[in-house]
């Protein structure tokens, strides 16, 4: 996915420290006013439908629209859902950073990145086009209640009289994401709706500092309105596992550490940190993408079958995996750093524009002994 990934699969991700509350890919969420508890996807459908007929409208600002995530994932994704029909009849996108631009400019940079993702498909331009017609930009600094204001009154410009239904993407750096939802819940949240928030990772360094975020984002939205990302879980081959597993004649009888020796869960990038070296040195590949996206596909991987494919169902079998592992000793992990490539002429990993001296580690190997009962 990742965003693309959205598409499909939003995913509800309530974290906590000792993975009570673990990941599960769930169904989409609600797009109407009520109670945004998970539903199927049966219960999604109906009320995608209703949503197209009634009057309310989503307005959906991208936090941090000038980044990284936001261009090459986000607005994606976003068009994924518009090309699919999967948007509100009434919505509209702001893109919101400190960066000057006009929404001409927005477009123009968006307009790069969106595809087609499925080959062959109709009217892509012409989509593209009424897409972007829908997209805008509103220059402000993150910690800013006035900017959020003049952004509150752009958002109510286009919902009119309709119910507004607003939802904020942090795509943003976490150090910044409390000023943003204190700004945004006080100065441009939904009068008449509901207003979510989506936080991407990292959720904090560690168990304390995930809880302090927590605690700090519940200050100003409750549990509910937090919608916790990890983009691993809407990849169509992570998605699929699940259905590889329980639906297959062939592998369901043979998943299991009967006729299975060993597993390996293998992630390779081939390009180097490409100016993320700032960012992978204060927290290294282990926590970038072992602890989350690596673990929620070792859990699905290795847990029981669950009692349905509801959400909260397949969270319990992967809590129960997560809790019956050895915990890790240091003598299970090797770390290091990769080199230059002297033939494809690539860099070193401290040779990263944005790092001088590095220790962190980059690569990765750790090894999971078998369960503990
Ligand atoms: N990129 C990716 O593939 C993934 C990213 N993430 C997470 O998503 C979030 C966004 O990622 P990404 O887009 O790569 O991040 P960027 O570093 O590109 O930041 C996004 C925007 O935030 C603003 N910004 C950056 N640094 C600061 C700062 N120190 N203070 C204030 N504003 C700042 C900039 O906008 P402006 O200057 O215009 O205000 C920038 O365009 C991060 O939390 C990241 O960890 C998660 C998964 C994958
Ligand atoms: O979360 C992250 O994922 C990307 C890889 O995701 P992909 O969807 O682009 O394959 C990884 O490059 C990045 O370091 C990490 O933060």
């Amino acid at each position: 996915m990742i965003m693309s990934d959205l598409v499909q699969h939003h995913v509800k991700v309530p974290i906590d420290a000792d993975m009570k509350n673990a990941v599960t890919p769930t169904t989409p969420p609600m797009v109407e006013n009520g109670s945004p508890s998970e539903i199927t996807l049966d219960e999604f459908e109906d009320l995608a439908a209703l949503s197209k007929n009634n009057d309310s409208t989503v307005s959906i600002t991208v936090v941090g629209a000038s980044g990284d995530l936001a261009k090459k994932k986000i607005f994606p994704a976003l068009f994924a859902l518009y090309y699919e029909d999967c948007l509100p009849k009434h919505f509209t996108i702001f893109g919101y950073a400190r960066s000057k631009m006009t929404d001409a400019e927005l477009r123009n940079m968006v307009s790069k990145t969106l595809t087609c993702r499925i080959d062959k498909r109709e009217n892509c331009s012409e989509k593209m086009e009424e897409f972007l017609e829908r997209c805008f930009y509103h220059s402000g600094q993150y910690d800013s209640e006035g900017h959020f204001i003049d952004l509150d009154k752009k958002l109510k410009q286009h919902e009119g009289s309709r119910v507004s239904n607003r939802l904020f993407y942090l795509s943003i750096p976490p150090n910044i994401f409390l000023d943003v939802v204190k700004c945004a819940s006080k100065s441009a949240s939904s009068v008449n709706g509901w207003t979510r928030v989506i936080v991407e990772k990292p959720f904090g360094r560690d168990s304390e500092s995930s809880a302090a975020l927590t605690r700090g984002l519940k200050q100003y939205l409750v549990e509910d309105q937090i919608f916790r990302i990890d983009h691993y879980l809407g990849k169509e081959l992570v998605e699929n596992l699940s259905v590889l597993r329980f639906s297959n004649l062939v592998f369901e009888p043979l998943w299991s550490r009967q006729y299975i020796r060993n597993v390996q869960l293998i992630f390779s990038e081939d390009f180097g940190t490409e100016g993320r070296g700032g960012y992978f040195d204060g927290y290294g590949i282990i926590r970038d993408i072992m602890q989350n996206h690596l673990l929620q596909i070792l859990a699905l991987f290795a847990m029981e079958t669950p009692i349905s494919l509801e959400a909260e169902d397949i969270r319990n079998e992967k809590v129960k995996v997560l809790r019956s592992m050895k915990p890790l000793q240091l003598e299970d992990v090797v770390i290091g750093q990769y080199k230059s490539h002297t033939k494809e002429l690539r860099l070193g990993y401290s040779s990263d524009m944005f790092l001088e001296i590095s220790t962190r580690g980059v690569l990765a190997r750790i090894l999971i002994g078998p369960p503990t009962s």
